[in-house]
Protein backbone atom coordinates (compact mmCIF):
# COMPACT_ATOMS: atom_id res chain seq x y z
CA UNK A 1 0.00 0.00 0.00
CA UNK A 2 1.52 3.25 -0.38
CA UNK A 3 2.47 5.67 1.85
CA UNK A 4 -0.25 6.98 4.17
CA UNK A 5 -1.43 10.75 3.27
CA UNK A 6 -3.69 13.62 4.74
CA UNK A 7 -5.89 15.93 2.80
CA UNK A 8 -7.32 18.74 5.38
CA UNK A 9 -10.38 20.09 3.24
CA UNK A 10 -10.21 23.69 3.86
CA UNK A 11 -14.31 23.77 3.68
CA UNK A 12 -13.70 24.00 7.08
CA UNK A 13 -10.85 26.18 7.64
CA UNK A 14 -11.76 29.22 9.91
CA UNK A 15 -11.65 31.77 7.00
CA UNK A 16 -11.93 34.65 9.71
CA UNK A 17 -8.55 33.72 10.56
CA UNK A 18 -6.90 32.57 7.33
CA UNK A 19 -3.58 33.11 7.45
CA UNK A 20 -3.02 31.98 10.88
CA UNK A 21 -4.79 28.83 10.07
CA UNK A 22 -3.05 27.91 6.52
CA UNK A 23 0.41 29.04 8.57
CA UNK A 24 -0.35 26.12 10.95
CA UNK A 25 -1.42 23.95 8.08
CA UNK A 26 1.52 24.65 5.96
CA UNK A 27 3.69 23.79 9.37
CA UNK A 28 1.80 20.57 9.51
CA UNK A 29 2.61 17.05 7.93
CA UNK A 30 -0.18 17.30 5.78
CA UNK A 31 0.98 16.56 2.34
CA UNK A 32 -2.11 17.76 0.10
CA UNK A 33 -4.85 20.14 0.54
CA UNK A 34 -8.37 18.86 0.15
CA UNK A 35 -10.32 21.77 -2.20
CA UNK A 36 -14.15 21.47 -2.40
CA UNK A 37 -15.46 22.96 -5.72
CA UNK A 38 -19.47 22.89 -5.61
CA UNK A 39 -21.78 24.13 -8.15
CA UNK A 40 -25.33 24.77 -5.95
CA UNK A 41 -26.43 21.94 -8.83
CA UNK A 42 -25.15 18.91 -8.07
CA UNK A 43 -24.91 19.65 -4.85
CA UNK A 44 -26.77 22.01 -2.57
CA UNK A 45 -23.79 24.14 -1.30
CA UNK A 46 -21.29 27.04 -3.32
CA UNK A 47 -17.94 27.05 -2.82
CA UNK A 48 -14.46 28.17 -4.39
CA UNK A 49 -13.63 29.37 -7.98
CA UNK A 50 -10.33 29.26 -9.87
CA UNK A 51 -9.09 32.68 -8.22
CA UNK A 52 -9.53 30.93 -4.82
CA UNK A 53 -7.18 28.28 -5.83
CA UNK A 54 -4.90 30.25 -7.53
CA UNK A 55 -4.96 32.57 -3.79
CA UNK A 56 -3.99 29.08 -1.91
CA UNK A 57 -1.58 28.40 -4.10
CA UNK A 58 0.52 31.44 -3.37
CA UNK A 59 0.37 30.37 0.45
CA UNK A 60 1.08 26.95 0.37
CA UNK A 61 3.40 24.36 -1.40
CA UNK A 62 1.07 21.40 -0.75
CA UNK A 63 -0.33 19.17 -3.47
CA UNK A 64 -3.57 20.70 -4.38
CA UNK A 65 -6.22 17.97 -4.27
CA UNK A 66 -9.10 19.25 -6.58
CA UNK A 67 -13.05 17.88 -6.08
CA UNK A 68 -15.26 19.09 -8.41
CA UNK A 69 -18.98 18.26 -7.17
CA UNK A 70 -20.56 20.11 -10.37
CA UNK A 71 -23.16 19.15 -13.22
CA UNK A 72 -20.67 19.96 -15.58
CA UNK A 73 -17.02 18.28 -15.22
CA UNK A 74 -16.46 18.04 -18.55
CA UNK A 75 -16.08 22.18 -18.46
CA UNK A 76 -15.03 22.85 -15.32
CA UNK A 77 -12.11 20.49 -14.48
CA UNK A 78 -10.33 22.40 -17.69
CA UNK A 79 -10.68 25.85 -15.44
CA UNK A 80 -9.37 23.82 -12.62
CA UNK A 81 -6.35 22.31 -14.55
CA UNK A 82 -6.42 26.08 -15.84
CA UNK A 83 -5.32 27.24 -12.26
CA UNK A 84 -2.86 24.70 -11.05
CA UNK A 85 -4.92 21.87 -9.67
CA UNK A 86 -2.48 19.10 -9.34
CA UNK A 87 -5.39 16.21 -9.23
CA UNK A 88 -8.92 16.93 -10.26
CA UNK A 89 -11.40 14.42 -8.96
CA UNK A 90 -14.79 14.46 -10.64
CA UNK A 91 -17.92 12.77 -9.80
CA UNK A 92 -19.23 9.38 -12.24
CA UNK A 93 -22.51 10.84 -11.29
CA UNK A 94 -22.20 13.66 -12.97
CA UNK A 95 -20.58 12.20 -16.69
CA UNK A 96 -23.13 10.05 -19.34
CA UNK A 97 -21.49 7.07 -18.87
CA UNK A 98 -18.40 5.17 -17.90
CA UNK A 99 -16.89 5.64 -21.87
CA UNK A 100 -16.96 9.57 -21.09
CA UNK A 101 -15.88 8.91 -17.58
CA UNK A 102 -12.55 7.11 -19.30
CA UNK A 103 -12.48 10.00 -22.03
CA UNK A 104 -12.57 12.57 -19.41
CA UNK A 105 -9.64 10.59 -17.54
CA UNK A 106 -7.85 10.80 -20.15
CA UNK A 107 -8.35 14.48 -20.93
CA UNK A 108 -7.10 15.46 -17.34
CA UNK A 109 -3.98 12.60 -17.54
CA UNK A 110 -3.29 14.70 -20.96
CA UNK A 111 -3.39 18.00 -19.25
CA UNK A 112 -0.47 16.82 -17.11
CA UNK A 113 -2.48 16.38 -13.87
CA UNK A 114 -3.65 13.46 -12.07
CA UNK A 115 -7.56 12.48 -12.23
CA UNK A 116 -9.73 11.15 -9.74
CA UNK A 117 -13.18 9.99 -9.89
CA UNK A 118 -15.47 9.95 -7.05
CA UNK A 119 -18.90 8.01 -6.05
CA UNK A 120 -21.43 9.40 -3.94
CA UNK A 121 -22.67 6.99 -1.25
CA UNK A 122 -25.63 5.39 -3.45
CA UNK A 123 -23.17 4.97 -6.56
CA UNK A 124 -21.21 1.24 -6.17
CA UNK A 125 -17.92 1.12 -7.37
CA UNK A 126 -18.26 -1.82 -9.90
CA UNK A 127 -18.14 -0.28 -12.97
CA UNK A 128 -15.01 1.42 -11.91
CA UNK A 129 -13.11 -1.91 -11.58
CA UNK A 130 -12.14 -3.05 -14.99
CA UNK A 131 -10.90 0.72 -15.79
CA UNK A 132 -8.54 1.66 -12.31
CA UNK A 133 -5.80 1.86 -14.31
CA UNK A 134 -7.11 4.91 -16.05
CA UNK A 135 -7.73 6.69 -12.88
CA UNK A 136 -4.95 7.90 -10.18
CA UNK A 137 -7.38 8.41 -7.37
CA UNK A 138 -11.13 6.67 -6.59
CA UNK A 139 -12.68 9.25 -4.17
CA UNK A 140 -15.21 7.28 -1.65
CA UNK A 141 -17.61 9.60 -0.40
CA UNK A 142 -18.44 8.54 3.13
CA UNK A 143 -21.11 11.35 3.87
CA UNK A 144 -23.72 12.37 1.04
CA UNK A 145 -21.27 15.36 -0.34
CA UNK A 146 -22.39 18.95 0.10
CA UNK A 147 -21.34 20.10 4.02
CA UNK A 148 -18.94 19.39 6.44
CA UNK A 149 -19.40 18.08 9.74
CA UNK A 150 -21.56 14.88 9.12
CA UNK A 151 -20.75 11.32 10.49
CA UNK A 152 -18.98 9.10 8.74
CA UNK A 153 -20.68 6.15 7.37
CA UNK A 154 -19.41 2.85 8.06
CA UNK A 155 -20.82 0.92 5.19
CA UNK A 156 -18.39 2.70 2.92
CA UNK A 157 -15.56 0.85 3.82
CA UNK A 158 -17.22 -2.11 1.99
CA UNK A 159 -16.66 -0.16 -1.40
CA UNK A 160 -12.98 0.38 -0.39
CA UNK A 161 -12.07 -3.16 0.27
CA UNK A 162 -13.08 -3.79 -3.04
CA UNK A 163 -11.16 -1.35 -4.48
CA UNK A 164 -8.77 -2.18 -2.34
CA UNK A 165 -8.59 -5.88 -3.33
CA UNK A 166 -8.74 -5.04 -7.15
CA UNK A 167 -5.77 -2.55 -6.48
CA UNK A 168 -3.73 -5.40 -5.30
CA UNK A 169 -4.49 -8.23 -7.44
CA UNK A 170 -3.65 -5.81 -10.28
CA UNK A 171 -1.01 -3.91 -8.85
CA UNK A 172 -2.42 -0.56 -10.33
CA UNK A 173 -1.38 2.42 -9.16
CA UNK A 174 -4.41 4.16 -8.11
CA UNK A 175 -4.93 5.67 -4.63
CA UNK A 176 -7.97 5.57 -2.37
CA UNK A 177 -9.36 8.21 -0.55
CA UNK A 178 -12.39 8.90 1.77
CA UNK A 179 -13.95 11.66 2.65
CA UNK A 180 -16.55 12.35 5.19
CA UNK A 181 -16.68 12.44 8.75
CA UNK A 182 -12.89 10.98 9.08
CA UNK A 183 -11.48 11.57 12.87
CA UNK A 184 -9.24 9.63 14.15
CA UNK A 185 -11.49 6.59 15.08
CA UNK A 186 -12.56 6.68 11.88
CA UNK A 187 -9.81 7.14 9.79
CA UNK A 188 -8.09 3.93 11.56
CA UNK A 189 -11.46 2.01 10.26
CA UNK A 190 -10.87 3.69 6.49
CA UNK A 191 -6.99 2.62 6.89
CA UNK A 192 -7.60 -0.79 8.25
CA UNK A 193 -10.07 -1.23 5.12
CA UNK A 194 -8.03 0.03 2.47
CA UNK A 195 -7.74 3.41 2.52
CA UNK A 196 -4.29 5.41 1.91
CA UNK A 197 -5.92 9.08 1.46
CA UNK A 198 -7.70 10.33 4.29
CA UNK A 199 -9.59 13.78 3.52
CA UNK A 200 -10.65 15.72 7.21
CA UNK A 201 -12.40 18.74 7.30
CA UNK A 202 -14.04 19.46 11.14
CA UNK A 203 -11.64 17.35 12.66
CA UNK A 204 -8.66 19.14 11.83
CA UNK A 205 -9.47 22.78 11.65
CA UNK A 206 -11.66 22.58 15.23
CA UNK A 207 -8.34 21.72 17.00
CA UNK A 208 -4.77 21.90 16.86
CA UNK A 209 -3.71 21.63 12.70
CA UNK A 210 -0.49 19.83 13.40
CA UNK A 211 -1.94 17.57 16.08
CA UNK A 212 -4.85 16.74 14.28
CA UNK A 213 -2.95 15.62 11.14
CA UNK A 214 -0.48 13.57 13.17
CA UNK A 215 -3.35 11.80 15.56
CA UNK A 216 -4.24 10.75 12.16
CA UNK A 217 -0.93 9.31 10.49
CA UNK A 218 -0.86 7.02 13.53
CA UNK A 219 -3.57 5.11 12.40
CA UNK A 220 -1.45 2.35 10.85
O1 LIG B 1 -16.58 17.14 0.31
C1 LIG B 1 -16.89 17.24 1.46
C2 LIG B 1 -18.29 17.39 1.84
O2 LIG B 1 -19.02 17.33 0.68
C3 LIG B 1 -15.83 17.10 2.47
O3 LIG B 1 -14.53 17.34 1.95
C4 LIG B 1 -15.99 17.79 3.77
O4 LIG B 1 -15.29 18.99 3.82
C5 LIG B 1 -15.47 16.88 4.83
O5 LIG B 1 -15.76 17.47 6.04
P1 LIG B 1 -15.78 16.63 7.39
O6 LIG B 1 -16.82 15.57 7.23
O7 LIG B 1 -14.41 16.04 7.54
O8 LIG B 1 -16.10 17.64 8.42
Amino acid sequence: MKELVIAPSILSLDYANTSEQLKELNESNAKWMHFDVMDGHFVPNLTFGPDILKGFKKCSDLFMDVHIMVDNPEMISEIFVKAGADMVTFHLEAVKDIEACIALCRKIRAAGVKAGVSVKPKTAVDALLPYLSEMDLVLVMSVEPGFGGQSFMEDMLDKVRKLRKEIEANNYDTRIEIDGGINAETGKLAVEAGCDTLVAGSYIFKQNIKEAVDSLLCQK
